[in-house]
């Protein structure tokens, strides 16, 4: 293949946008390249999930471990510095994997800039390469806050490699990566002030729910100033102040402005070839193609109404495969996306939400349990909040789950096939589980 141009198909990034269908699609004999400015693996890997899971694991433990204090003796902790090389360690091989794997594969692994020159061609390293196809994958960066001291913040980037846990941390934004490291910084020992832009944390979940995660961090000692309309960070001898609302200031020793992350849509030549985009990202129709018709958009970047995790990336890289290959010619058809903030305890989702169902009870029935009065697991390790909620259609079809407990993540996860595959009653009486387990209490609560 690839005759006219130099490949078939060329990707900008190398994250989940890109390589989970990259990989298969070079395994079916197309010529493919990969540009990546940065690190092979993109956020996720590196500076995102799996480098974030490697610090908060020891946090759920950690937490887990004083809850069962009338069994378990000794006082554990955290040791920061320990847990960040660990974390190094745990991460450090997987961008010569991916890399790897992606020239085993035989695909071209290019290590520069890309930047779109007409729609056939992109220039990296002042070398101009042409595809037949061209995928944009650039995902988001940190969308620093437009006020005076705006240097003085870091990033969830800095956060992950600090050598030392700041005594005091100030952290802007109340969304995932705020409540996620606000988690991992309080459990460490830092006393954590916490920002808010409004009143809630993670708006995507359900507040009951969010609620009672405030109030658990509130009980471990954060601090939350809601509505601060924080405008300015200012530096006084070797004081940094967070300056908010009507001329307050709070002195702390580290900022971490969480406060969303933003398209990477800039010197990427996307004007240059009439590639529309946005603030939400570059717009794609139902196939992720953008306004220009052999140029698609995959992942974090692509403004696709779906939620920015990895997962969606993962999907729609793969769609993409399909689609080139052509083994689809339909449009992309998202399966329910499942998403999960990792708290402690955590708080997961999936499929129609709590809200959504409560809004419209002519169509959607709530089962609401109370896991901790009921369920002999989370009992066991003294979990003092562990609720969730099934949500039923009119033909008693499972068609959205929440949970809020230290196993959310798994209890959704199990629930996946019945909600996705519209399991009836006859086949999921079929399935037993391992007993006892988390999926196996999941289960026997629908
Ligand atoms: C702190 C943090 C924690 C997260 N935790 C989770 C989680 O637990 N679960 C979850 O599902 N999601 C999580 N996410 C989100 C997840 O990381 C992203 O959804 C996912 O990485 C998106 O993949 P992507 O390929 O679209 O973008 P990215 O992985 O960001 O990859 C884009 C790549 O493009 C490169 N690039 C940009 N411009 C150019 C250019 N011009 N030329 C060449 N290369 C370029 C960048 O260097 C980057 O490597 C987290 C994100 C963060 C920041
Ligand atoms: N567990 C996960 O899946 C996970 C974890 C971390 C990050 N992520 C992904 O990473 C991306 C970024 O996460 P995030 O936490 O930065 O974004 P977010 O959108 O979850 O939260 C942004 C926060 O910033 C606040 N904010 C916005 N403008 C502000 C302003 N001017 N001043 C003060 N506060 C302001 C918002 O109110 C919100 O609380 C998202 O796409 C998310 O999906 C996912």
């Amino acid at each position: 293949m690839a005759e006219k141009y130099d490949y078939d198909v060329l990707y900008i990034g190398a994250g989940h946008g890109t390589f989970d269908g990259a990989m298969p699609l070079a395994q079916k004999g197309f010529k493919i390249a990969v540009v990546e400015a940065d690190k092979i693996g993109g956020t996720c890997p590196n500076w995102g999930c799996n480098a974030k899971i490697a610090l908060d694991t020891p946090v759920k433990i950690y937490e887990q471990q004083k809850q069962m204090s009338n069994i378990l003796e000794g006082n554990l902790k955290i040791n920061w510095k320990n847990n960040v090389e660990n974390k190094r360690k745990t991460i450090k091989s997987l961008p010569d994997m991916i890399e790897n794997g992606m020239q085993s594969m035989g695909i071209d692994v290019i290590k520069g800039w890309g930047k779109l020159i007409d729609k056939h061609t992109i220039n990296v390293n002042d070398n101009q390469i042409t595809a037949q196809n061209i995928v944009i994958a650039t995902g988001l960066r940190p969308n620093k806050l437009d006020i005076p001291g705006t240097e003085l913040a870091h990033d969830s980037k800095d956060f992950m490699n600090l050598d030392e846990m700041p005594e005091n941390i100030s952290i802007v934004g109340s969304g995932y990566i705020a409540m996620e490291f606000a988690t991992i910084a309080n459990a460490s020992g830092a006393n954590v002030t916490i920002f808010m832009h409004s009143d809630r944390i993670l708006r995507q979940f359900y507040q009951p729910y969010t609620e009672i995660i405030m109030k658990s961090l509130e009980d471990k000692g954060v601090k939350f100033v809601k509505s601060a309309n924080v405008n300015k960070f200012s530096k006084e001898n070797d004081k940094l102040f967070v300056e908010y609302g009507n001329s307050q200031k709070q002195a702390t020793d580290w900022i971490l402005d969480a406060a969303g992350r933003i398209p990477n849509v800039e010197n990427i030549g996307l004007e240059n070839v009439g590639v529309e985009f946005d603030k939400k990202g570059i717009k794609v129709d139902e196939y992720l193609r953008t306004s220009v018709n052999n140029i698609y958009a995959s992942g974090d970047v692509a403004d696709s109404g779906q939620p920015k995790l990895t997962p969606t990336a993962i999907f729609q890289s793969t769609y993409l495969m399909k689609l080139f290959a052509k083994e689809t010619d339909a449009p992309i058809k998202y399966p329910n996306i499942p998403s999960v903030g990792f708290t402690t305890p955590r708080i997961a989702q999936v499929g129609v939400s709590i809200d959504d169902a409560k809004a419209k009870p002519e169509e959607y029935t709530v089962k609401e349990n109370d896991l901790t009065k009921t369920d002999w697991y989370r009992i066991m390790t003294n979990d003092t909040i562990a609720q969730n909620a099934y949500v039923y259609d009119k033909s008693n079809q499972l068609v959205g789950f929440t949970e809020i407990s230290n196993e959310a993540d798994n209890a959704v996860d199990s629930l996946l096939p019945v909600i996705e595959l519209k399991l009836s009653a006859e086949q999921t009486g079929k399935i037993v589980q391992l007993f006892p387990s988390i999926s196996s209490d999941t289960w026997g609560n629908m």
